[in-house]
């Protein structure tokens, strides 16, 4: 017989593409694609939802033991935290979660639960993302898992439901787009200053539709909690997922996690994450270069993730931003933060600070900010908040004494989860309060109605909530 098509050599892939090969089960219409989903995960603001939706519809879970659930948006984490909610009316949500994650056998990791935590942080602590899979959950910040060389992204309920009854989802094709970093990140420099970086140049919807697999030296020197934070802000420039290759520092953190595999399944499996890269002369769609020595500490002074600055310049004005943001906005946004144009934002005087989120809230970012908070207090009036992105955190953080350091210098110590990284949770800052936060979404009353959110690095927080005004990390004053 004549050999088909297949002889002929296969064109070079992406490691996105590759992946995603690997889990069509049917080509559907145009560019939409019939998807394996190989993990799933659910929290309670939207997968109790998905679960009781199933179940009015007559269906079942089709594969429980690949489904993983955790509460994190609307609990409470105030220090001893009440099995609640402090969301009005979000008993309901804790509720369904609860009843259809034991209806369907679904293993949830419910308040009080050593592995509870937010879904981002707790999936890779659990070894529950793994290189080569494909990972849904219904929320969009999802492409942080990417992180571990996994096609993860953010879908809605409806889809949620669908992934549950079926372990597949329809999905268009999203583009390949690959974000090079070159250089090394400056002293100082973090992953999350490389993402503002990125995201003021390429705009808020400058990935949208696409894959941004991340590549470069500077990027394979970050550890895998920063390469996670770098991961959560594509979600800022509105990709489908984000994605970097799996290396040695991937496995290492992998290893001995209890849902990675163990044993000769472990070596089987590193084997093949070994394979998982973009090959030669693979395509992309889109191609953008960064030099990481050109990436400064950097804060937002507007109302989107694309208003970034860097730490020590003035807010721009509309003439400088090339066309990124509209005039209307660029106002809107001006008067809404009450910041002016020319000015320094370093000096403005704040009421907050928070350091949380699945952003920036484990526990090297703890660390890199407990070293400024050290023997220093937070300053009269300022309203300072940690929430640790999950109870293991929380823990590991307490063993190295760095709950101590945060509670001497004035900051509130909190349970674990989103807390006051958006409003849903139910607590707020204040209406024109004006908050330094590591979180990755600074919108109008993103954290309350009327509250002023400027995202920053955890040490970029750590400084203002000393200084009591906004304030370089790197020229605080020196201790006695
Ligand atoms: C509530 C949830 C669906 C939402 C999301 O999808 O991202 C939240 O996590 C957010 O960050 O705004
Ligand atoms: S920490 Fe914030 S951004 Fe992350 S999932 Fe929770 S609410 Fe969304």
């Amino acid at each position: 017989m004549t050999p088909v098509a297949s002889d002929a050599p296969r064109p070079p892939r992406t490691l996105a593409g590759a992946i995603w090969e690997t889990h069509v089960v049917a080509a559907l219409d145009g560019e939409t694609d019939l998807l394996a989903v190989d993990r799933l995960l659910l929290h309670e603001r939207t997968g109790g939802v998905a679960l009781r939706s199933l179940d009015d519809a007559g269906r079942t879970v089709a594969a429980p033991a690949q489904v993983f659930a955790t509460m994190d948006h609307i609990v409470d984490t105030f220090p001893g935290r009440s099995d609640d909610t402090l969301m009005p009316t979000g008993k309901a949500f804790l509720t369904a979660m609860r009843e259809g994650a034991l209806k369907h056998g679904i293993t949830l990791f419910d308040l009080h639960d050593p592995r509870q935590g937010i879904v981002h942080v707790i999936s890779p602590e659990q070894g529950i993302v793994l290189p080569g899979l494909t990972l849904a959950c219904p929320d969009s910040h999802t492409c942080t898992q990417g992180a571990f060389g996994a096609i993860a992204w953010g879908i809605g309920s409806t889809e949620a439901e669908h992934a549950l009854a079926t372990m597949t989802l329809r999905v268009e094709r999203p583009h390949d787009m690959r974000i090079t970093i070159d250089g090394r990140l400056g002293t100082g420099v973090t992953a999350k200053d490389l993402a503002l970086h990125i995201i003021r140049r390429l705009g808020s919807g400058g990935a949208k539709r696409h894959i941004v697999e991340f590549a470069g030296a500077a990027v394979r020197a970050l550890d895998m909690e920063a390469r996670m934070t770098l991961c959560n802000m594509a979600t800022e420039l509105a990709a489908f997922g984000a994605i970097i290759a799996p290396d040695e520092t991937t496995f290492a953190y992998l290893a001995g996690r209890p849902y990675a595999p163990e044993g000769e399944m472990w070596d089987t499996a590193v084997a093949h994450w070994r394979t998982l890269a973009t090959e030669d002369a693979a395509p992309f769609a889109v191609e953008h270069r960064f030099d990481a020595a050109e990436v400064a500490p950097m804060i937002t002074w507007g109302t989107s993730p694309q208003h970034g600055m860097p730490l020590d310049a003035t807010v721009p004005a509309f003439e400088s931003l090339d066309g990124t943001t509209g005039r209307a906005d660029y106002d809107r946004a001006i008067a809404y933060m009450d910041v002016t144009p020319g000015d320094r934002l370093e000096g403005l005087p704040v009421n907050a600070a928070f350091i949380g989120s699945c952003t920036n809230s484990r526990v090297s970012d703890l660390r890199r900010a407990a070293a400024i908070l050290k023997g220093r207090k937070v300053a009269p009036g300022v309203r300072a908040i940690c929430v640790p992105g999950s109870t293991q955190v929380k823990r590991d953080a307490e063993a190295e004494g760095l709950d101590v350091i945060f509670r001497d210098a004035g900051f509130e110590w909190r349970e674990a989860g989103c807390s006051m990284c958006f409003y849903a949770g139910g607590e707020s800052f204040g209406a024109q309060q004006r908050v330094v936060s590591s979180t990755n979404r600074n919108f109008e009353s993103r954290q309350g109605p009327g509250t002023r959110t400027h995202i920053a690095s955890p040490e970029t927080v750590a400084a203002p909530a000393i200084a009591g005004a906004i304030a370089d990390p790197r020229r605080l004053e020196p201790l006695p």
